[in-house]
């Protein structure tokens, strides 16, 4: 029972008193017990599902264990006159009531949501639980004059037991946010004010209550004595100590666990890296870092499928594509070094780039091929302008450390769906790019159907093609040389034609570089050089004496044995090495110069004469080229056509006819038309000339009737001379 009494006389209550030590004991208690809730309670944030519900237990058992062995302990410091005991059924309720409250306000401070009523709910739970634990423990005892209390004081401890609640659980929910150093000292924070909210409370509960003198505990014989406290005591310090050390393991197992989710996040994301990796490598050329062919391809399909998207009931929109090729880069690879090439290739893809817009896509899908895809391209017209601006763009000089480097582009264009279906997109635009190149490089080609690109077009003439000399189609075209001191004919240069069954005459523009592409030229080279040298034991036997020029491309050059095979064929018709001359034009000679070279020196060491075709289109390194074991010259028939007409063009054929005087090549003119350009070419001691002013080329039949006599009004008469022989 309690009672009340305001104004207590001092000789009507028990004298009290405390042991001091016991008093620091129960304070440690509280303390700890508040420590490892804290703790426990941080666990239960950061767990989820049933671990967490699991430490909210523990928790709570632990704070409502701490709480109530602090009361207990802090009563066997309270010292009275008479022994006091405790009766069981209430001890129990003021336990369940410690646990309940702390359980309750703990679950309301470790939610996510945390706002003011929360904060208010659980502090009064806290303070309200100390209370209720201390006020029913202290009903339990059973005093024979009921405990008078001083409501007073009985105000103040509830009121220390709420704020000091409400400060420890502020400090407690700061600490969700903290870690290491700064976590520690607010948990011994929050324990500290926690174990004062408790204490405070207790003792200041205490001092408001007094015993009457002369009143016996009617319950000292129920749960008493010092040994119920060891037993409290002990239990508690093990629980607390087991708690301890469960959150140290969950702490150290958690701190495991972050570290192994760490490294499994760095393992993730270097894996994430090498995949980048790998996906870069795949889908970009890594000199330029442009997309390569399998990307721009990828591409290409999704910019189609969007386009038959948009386009379902009418074309409304359109895509370019732009195939890119460098004139004349190879010899520049050769004559400057990898490293140049390199340089000009990496520079071109920027300007390709600057070019474009962030839309298009710039690949480099071969050496010195890159393909643009115009995403959105409104017509021809709208690529034609990207194509002038790229012209443009890479035709300005390269700087390579102090040496300038020029180089120029050929460019085919296609427009989707104007030029073709999906799948023969590229092809087209590499087929309109090779037109571009052969009208003279640095211009641009938009797809025609003629270009002969499609596909299966160019698979049917190539299978024609190889069929060609087995059949008898093809035949040698002769187109005589004239010597320009003596005026007589010197040589003939053959040329090889194509008559299909269909098709009629196929100019070798059309077939030489199909058969370049298609690995047949070596087949038609060999047939050349053995039906070149045929006709020239044919016309010995007629008592012509010819030197015959055959032209040899950069496979011919590459493929080992070319001059063993010329010496058999040589041999097998009885033909002087001397009488057949060998001709490579300029840009085949610098494209593979390696080549070109040994090759030279072969067909030099068994005697046949050798001549560099249309000089003055390539990139000549002059130095190489005097290295070379040629004996002619052949100036393009472009700078003959503009003798007339242009001063520029007859200062370099000039300063050619002098060079190659010099280095002790003889000079040959090629595409003579007129009697003007005759008459320059011998004032500037031009060696020899060939060309349509003298005769075009002609089937060898019609040479020997030529070569007789029998001429059109308009070509000159050689009949003596092409009997003669050779010089
Ligand atoms: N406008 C004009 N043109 C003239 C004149 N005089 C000659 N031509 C033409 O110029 C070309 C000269 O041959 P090329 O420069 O070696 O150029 C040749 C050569 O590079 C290649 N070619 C021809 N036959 C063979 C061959 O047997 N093997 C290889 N690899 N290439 C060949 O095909 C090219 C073209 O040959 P063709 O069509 O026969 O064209 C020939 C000839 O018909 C003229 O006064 N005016």
């Amino acid at each position: 029972m309690l009672s009340d009494l305001s104004t207590p006389l001092a000789d009507s209550f028990m004298a009290s008193s405390y042991s001091l030590v016991t008093v620091g004991f129960s304070i440690v208690i509280a303390v700890m017990a508040s420590y490892v809730t804290l703790g426990l309670a941080r666990r239960v944030h950061l767990a989820s599902g049933g671990i967490g519900r699991i430490w909210w237990l523990i928790g709570s058992m632990v704070m409502g264990t701490g709480i109530w062995a602090t009361h207990f302990i802090g009563m066997q410091a309270f010292q009275l006159p008479i022994l006091l005991g405790y009766r069981g059924a209430l001890t129990l309720i003021s336990w369940v009531a410690a646990v309940a409250a702390s359980a309750l306000a703990f679950g309301v401070t470790t939610k996510t949501e945390y706002r003011w009523p929360h904060f208010v709910t659980a502090s009064l739970a806290m303070g309200g639980g100390i209370c209720a634990m201390h006020y029913l423990g202290m009903l339990a005892i059973d005093m024979s004059i009921p405990i008078v209390w001083n409501w007073s004081f009985v105000a103040i401890s509830v009121v220390i037991a709420v704020l000091a609640s409400a400060t420890a659980l502020s400090l407690f929910r700061i600490m969700f946010s903290l870690s290491g150093k700064k976590l520690r000292l607010f948990q011994v924070l929050a324990a500290l004010v926690m174990g004062f909210a408790i204490c405070g409370m207790h003792y200041t509960g205490m001092s408001a209550a007094s015993f009457a003198s002369g009143a016996i505990c009617l319950s000292a014989e129920a749960l008493n004595g010092p040994e119920l406290t060891t037993i409290i005591v002990l239990t508690t310090a093990m629980l607390l100590i087991a708690a301890m050390f469960s959150t140290v393991l969950d702490a150290r197992l958690q701190s495991t666990a972050f570290k192994l989710n760490e490294s499994l996040k760095e393992s993730n994301s270097k894996l994430q890296l090498a995949n980048n990796e790998l996906r870069q490598r795949a889908f970009a050329d890594p000199l330029t870092n442009l997309p390569n062919r399998l990307l721009f391809e990828d591409r290409l399909i999704h910019a189609l499928l969007r386009l038959e998207r948009t386009n379902r009931s009418s074309v409304k929109d359109r895509l370019g594509i732009l195939f890119v090729d460098l004139d004349g880069f190879k010899p520049i690879n050769d004559s400057f070094g990898h490293a140049a090439g390199d340089e000009i290739l990496i520079g071109a893809a920027q300007r390709l780039l600057a070019q474009a817009r962030s839309s298009d896509t710039v690949a480099r899908v071969g050496g010195d091929e890159f393909l643009v895809l115009l995403e959105d391209a409104q017509d021809a017209a709208a690529c034609m302008a990207v194509a002038n601006r790229i012209l443009k763009s890479l035709s300005q000089p390269f700087q390579l450390g102090n040496k300038e480097l020029q180089i120029t582009c050929s460019i085919g264009i296609v427009v989707f769906p104007d030029h073709g279906d999906r799948d023969h997109l590229i092809a087209n635009a590499d087929a309109a790019m090779y037109v571009a190149k052969r009208n003279g490089g640095n211009s641009f080609a938009v797809f025609e159907p003629h270009m002969g690109s499609d596909a299966s077009e160019q698979l049917e003439l190539q299978s024609d093609l190889r069929n060609a000399i087995q059949r008898q189609q093809m035949s040698l075209h002769y187109q005589p040389k004239i010597d320009g001191e003596r005026g007589s004919i010197i040589g003939v240069e053959a040329l090889l034609r194509w008559t299909h069954p269909e098709r009629g005459m196929i100019a070798p523009d059309i077939f030489i570089p199909l058969a370049e592409r298609f690995g047949i030229i070596i087949n038609l080279g060999n047939w050349v050089i053995e039906e070149a040298c045929r006709q020239l034991a044919e016309w010995r036997g007629m008592g012509l004496q010819m030197r015959v020029a055959i032209n040899l491309s950069v496979h011919q050059l590459r493929e080992s044995g070319l001059a063993e095979r010329i010496t058999q064929t040589l041999q097998r018709h009885n033909v002087q090495a001397s009488q057949l001359l060998c001709e490579i034009t300029e840009s085949v000679a610098m494209e593979d110069t390696q080549a070109t070279q040994r090759t030279f020196e072969e067909l030099r060491d068994i005697g046949v004469y050798l001549s560099i075709d249309d000089f003055g289109t390539g990139y000549s390194s002059l130095n190489y080229l005097r290295q070379l074991p040629a004996q002619q010259l052949k100036i393009d028939r472009s700078f003959i056509r503009d003798l007339e007409t242009e001063e520029d063009a007859r200062a370099v054929v000039h300063a050619v006819v002098h060079l190659a005087h010099a280095l002790g090549l003889r000079v040959v003119a090629e595409g003579v038309e007129t009697a003007a350009q005759r008459d320059i070419l011998l004032n500037m001691h031009c060696d020899e000339l060939q060309g349509y002013f003298y005769a075009k080329p002609m089937p060898a039949d019609r040479l020997l009737a030529w070569a007789k006599g029998d001429k059109q009004d308009d070509q000159a008469d050689f009949s003596t001379s092409i009997l003669g022989g050779l010089s």
